[in-house]
């Protein structure tokens, strides 16, 4: 079925209804393929990434009937928008009701001006939730056409991981490769991605988050291993783990009192999932008036942003981890969305990093000032916000609160010289045994521990 599917790419456009969603390869635009296919197969075999090749716009009076709607009333709306010619109204309601049964609430540091929005209040505790569990959803639905098992490929850098493991842990038809760097992804995250064991298997790589996205993305391209395993990604490659991350920023707009100022939003940023989620959102007719890509030292989306030139680094090891990225993965994604062209992306998009003593400076400020208790990329997402705002100064600002601080228990402890509380599903966690097979960061020794499990 999947290569069907890619025999009939070119002509998709011809033999879909008009109302199908298609999507388009960023390397080839004649490259165009439906939602099934940019579902499962997740990137094309060109290297680019897929890409809707309309947007859908936001229906006429849709903002002024956001107050109040719940994250699952938004979620219901928007799938809609998008998958209209794909899912009938009951799937949608379906997927829907069984992906987010959690909100994302808009926390107030200061009124009117200063809110975090809380994006972890999901199993695996961090905004991952959202994409992954939608994306479990839709493969469901969608698996009947598929006869083979589905092989999920992801690589974490701390938080996909987990989500990408509860989301899919027992789903029937699909099992789950995680690939995590060695050392870099905290204690409580590493429990999360390597004990669950049944169909979720983890591979410790001896190396970076970049190696590890690199060996998955070198093995969709591998003959062998897509003759052997129907591969798919849960990584922000895939297009649907983006749709459904842009509710969110929705969700933040519901919860504001209606004559707020213009919005700004502070994203926390290591593969730039989030923020193209966001841009996505922006794109349909969310009023944003800027976006902050705030991240740490790894910075190169910053410094394209002032200097006009990308430059992927080699990834640093800091203490939000997660964002540890040196060539993030969604940036030609970004450009995309944003029309290819720096004057527009500079003027939507406003860059700032933090060193790791900021970020600790902040998490003890914010508990302080504020008594809120942030992890570590969400304090980094209100430093960006700070420095936005240092300079213009009528706006109301959102950070996304990426993942909750007890994640990181426990330096968020030490920093702020007290427990965090640890919410039971992340505790309960601590005495499991880890099962991880270790691997060098060579694409061979990966690709040959795959072949053992087939
Ligand atoms: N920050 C991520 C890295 C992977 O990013 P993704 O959005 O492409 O899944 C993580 O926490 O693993």
């Amino acid at each position: 079925m999947v290569c069907c599917n890619r025999l009939f790419a070119r002509n998709l456009r011809a033999l879909l209804p008009d109302y199908a969603m298609t999507f388009y390869s960023t390397n080839d635009a004649t490259n165009v393929v439906s939602v099934q296919e940019a579902l499962f197969n997740s990137m094309p075999q060109d290297r680019g990434l897929y890409m809707p090749s309309a947007i859908p716009a936001l229906p006429a009076g849709y903002l002024n009937s956001l107050p109040g709607k719940s994250f699952a009333d938004i979620a219901y709306d928007l799938t809609k928008l998008w998958l209209t010619g794909d899912l009938t109204d009951a799937q949608v309601a379906q997927l829907v009701e069984q992906a987010f049964p959690f909100d994302t609430p808009l926390v107030e540091l200061e009124a009117g001006r200063k809110y975090v929005l809380e994006l972890f209040h999901g199993p695996s505790l961090a905004f991952k939730d959202v994409g992954a569990r939608f994306m479990a959803g839709l493969m469901s639905i969608f698996s009947a056409s598929y006869d083979k098992e589905v092989h999920i490929l992801v690589a974490t850098s701390g938080d996909t991981g987990g989500a990408v493991a509860m989301g899919f842990h027992n789903v029937p038809g699909v099992r789950v490769s995680i690939l995590y760097p060695k050392g870099r992804v905290s204690l409580l995250q590493e429990k999360q991605l390597t004990t669950l064991g049944g169909n979720v298997q983890a591979f410790e790589v001896d190396g970076s988050f970049d190696d590890c996205q690199a060996l998955v993305k070198t093995a969709f391209l591998d003959q062998e291993l897509n003759q052997t395993f129907a591969l798919s990604s849960a990584n922000s490659i895939n297009i649907f783990r983006l749709i459904p991350q842009s509710f969110y920023y929705f969700r933040a707009l519901a919860q504001l009192a209606p004559n707020h100022k213009p919005v700004v939003f502070s994203t926390p940023s290591g593969n730039f999932g989030n923020l193209s989620a966001g841009v996505l959102g922006w794109r349909m007719g969310l009023p944003v008036e800027a976006f902050v890509a705030a991240t740490n030292l790894n910075k190169v989306v910053p410094d394209y942003l002032s200097s006009g030139t990308y430059e992927p680094m080699a990834s640093l090891a800091t203490l939000s981890n997660a964002m540890d990225v040196g060539n993030p993965s969604n940036f030609s994604r970004l450009k995309r969305l944003l029309g290819d062209d720096y004057a527009s992306i500079t003027d939507r998009i406003k860059g700032y990093y933090f060193t790791d003593d900021q970020t600790i400076d902040e998490i003890k400020r914010l508990r302080d000032v504020y008594n809120y208790v942030a992890c570590p990329h969400t304090a980094v997402g209100l430093l960006g916000l700070e420095s936005y705002q240092h300079f213009a100064v009528d706006n109301c600002g959102i950070a996304l609160a990426t993942a909750h601080p007890a994640k990181f228990s426990p330096a968020v402890d030490e920093i702020l010289g007290q427990a965090v509380d640890v919410p039971e599903r992340l505790a309960i966690l601590a005495n499991r045994t880890k099962q991880a097979i270790a691997i060098p960061g060579t694409f061979e020794a990966f690709k040959e521990s795959l072949l053992q499990t087939a």
